[in-house]
């Protein structure tokens, strides 16, 4: 027998083995259809009860796929970005919304937008978009539950939060706020482009009933032509270039343009917010951590009058433990918690699993931040201290774990842009928030999970009752 054939089916066979409880013929279909929490949920298990084996997820309607779940094959999907590509499966699908936007370009369009964006995003810009254009976007944050808590009323977090967060980048990169019916057209082509990725007759379903997502796409690319127009009419403030300015500077046309300022727009907008709704309400079911964390914050704040205090605005005074707070937030509620890449040719994983060209490879930070063998046998719990480790003196140090097992940013040359500026900013609006509000959840028995989008929203927002902080003397 030919050597290569021998190791295709000998290996294949060995190896490649299917993920549990697949039914004949229709295999994964019926998972991937059910709603994403219960599948993100089923892959936690899977991880929890297998390990980290690498399984096929089979489906008729879909490319072979494989789940990965060891970091070490994380790795090398990191490394040999050339060889694991966005790939067709994934670019057919997000094109209508993203066009050639940098989460779906390759090539010299990706790396021109990369470069943009890296230039856009250096550290002195994003210490100055924190301690200029957030703190007055606060501000109006804070009144708007000062009314809350004075009248008693419940306030869904999560809107607020999303709405800072589109007034905060639509500023920084455009230089326009976009208006509520383009965040909500926006939201609703993102819901869209998600269910194509498990709905294998999307393209028959939308044929159909795809009237919503055609007219929320129509107000999403709309959009980008206007911010487009305007920026390349507007005249440069010499010293100062927008995302925008660069971006026109560098990529071949306004249409690019303006697909690329849309997924800039997607890329840091949900995530963000959706990381720092999270972080509240992991902080809301952690009396103790929450101490812990106002305790860590007083030094580093300042009382601006009698009842408001501000955190220092400069991120490296930034105690670690808020640092850690995030971090574990995001561990447990990555704002992308499926990704997935294609294989350009026949290639072998660390662990042995031979793939042939095409094959969809997946993995799931959700699950793998639930693992044992990665992260312990408190994997499950909300515990910042695990990012942290004390010297003799007792000072402490955050400690990163590598992209292969925290893959919350992804990781190798495609890696998250934004990651600085996500902390940044997170970690300003979270100390400014709990060291003037206590939020009282309005459900707190339900579990609350991630809802249908391309990001991880919570389902039904998070309803709360605002209340001031009172600050008796120098301790929380
Ligand atoms: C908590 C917040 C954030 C999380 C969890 C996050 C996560 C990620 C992940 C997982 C990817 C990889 C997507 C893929 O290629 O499959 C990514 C890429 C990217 N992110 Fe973020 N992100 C965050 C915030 C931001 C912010 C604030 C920005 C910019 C303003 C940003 C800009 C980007 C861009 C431009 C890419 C594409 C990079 C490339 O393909 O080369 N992100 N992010």
């Amino acid at each position: 027998m030919c050597p290569l054939l021998y190791e295709s089916v000998v290996l294949d066979a060995v190896l490649y083995m299917k993920a549990p409880k697949s039914l004949p013929i229709i295999g994964y279909t019926a998972r991937l259809l059910q709603p994403r929490y219960k599948l993100l949920d089923y892959l936690a298990r899977l991880q929890s009860s297998r390990g980290v084996k690498t399984f096929e997820i089979p489906s008729p309607f879909v490319p072979p796929t494989v789940l990965i779940n060891d970091p070490a094959c994380l790795e090398y999907v990191f490394r040999e970005h050339e060889l694991f590509a966005k790939g067709s499966f994934f670019r057919s699908r997000m094109h209508d919304l993203f066009g050639d936007g940098i989460l779906n370009a390759s090539g010299p369009l990706w790396q021109s937008q990369r470069k943009a964006g890296v230039n856009f995003l250096s550290s002195a810009n994003v210490t100055r978009f924190s301690s200029e254009t957030l703190p007055p976007l606060m501000e109006a944050m804070h009144e708007r539950l000062t009314t809350a808590a004075i009248i008693h009323e419940m306030v869904d977090l999560q809107e607020l939060l999303l709405d800072l967060m589109s007034k905060f980048f639509g500023l920084v990169a455009y230089d326009t706020v976009p208006g509520a019916d383009q965040v909500r057209a926006f939201d609703e082509a993102s819901a869209w482009t998600d269910a194509r990725f498990t709905n294998p007759l999307w393209q028959f379903y939308e044929l159909f009933f795809g009237q919503p997502l055609q007219r929320a796409l129509e107000i999403v690319k709309k959009f980008g032509h206007e911010v487009v127009i305007k920026a390349a009419e507007k005249t440069r403030t010499p010293g100062h270039q927008s995302l925008l300015d660069l971006l026109l500077a560098r990529l071949p046309d306004k249409e690019t343009v303006a697909d690329a300022a849309t997924t800039f727009m997607s890329a840091g907008r949900d995530t963000t917010a959706q990381a720092m709704t999270w972080t509240v309400y992991e902080l809301s079911k952690s009396p103790k951590v929450l101490s812990t964390l106002l305790t860590s914050l007083e030094p580093h704040s300042i009382t601006r009058d009698s009842s408001t205090r501000s955190p220092l605005r400069t991120i490296g005074l930034h105690p670690r433990y808020i640092k850690a707070v995030f971090a574990e937030a995001l561990r447990l509620n990555p704002s992308v918690p499926l990704n997935m890449r294609e294989t350009a040719r026949r290639c072998r994983l660390p662990d042995g699993t031979v793939l042939q060209a095409g094959t969809i490879v997946a993995w799931a930070s959700y699950a793998m931040a639930r693992s044992s063998a990665i992260w312990g046998e408190d994997a499950q719990d909300f515990r910042p201290e695990r990012w942290l480790s004390s010297d003799e003196n007792g000072n402490s140090t955050f400690v990163p774990r590598s992209a292969s097992e925290y893959p919350v940013f992804h990781g190798g040359s495609r890696v998250c842009i934004g990651k600085s500026m996500a902390e940044a900013v997170g970690c300003q609006v979270l100390a400014e928030l709990v060291l003037n509000w206590e939020f009282e959840l309005v459900d707190k028995e339900t579990r609350k999970h991630a809802g249908e989008s391309l990001t991880a929203p919570m389902d039904g927002g998070l309803l709360v009752r605002p209340r001031r902080r009172v600050w008796t003397d120098t301790k929380a």
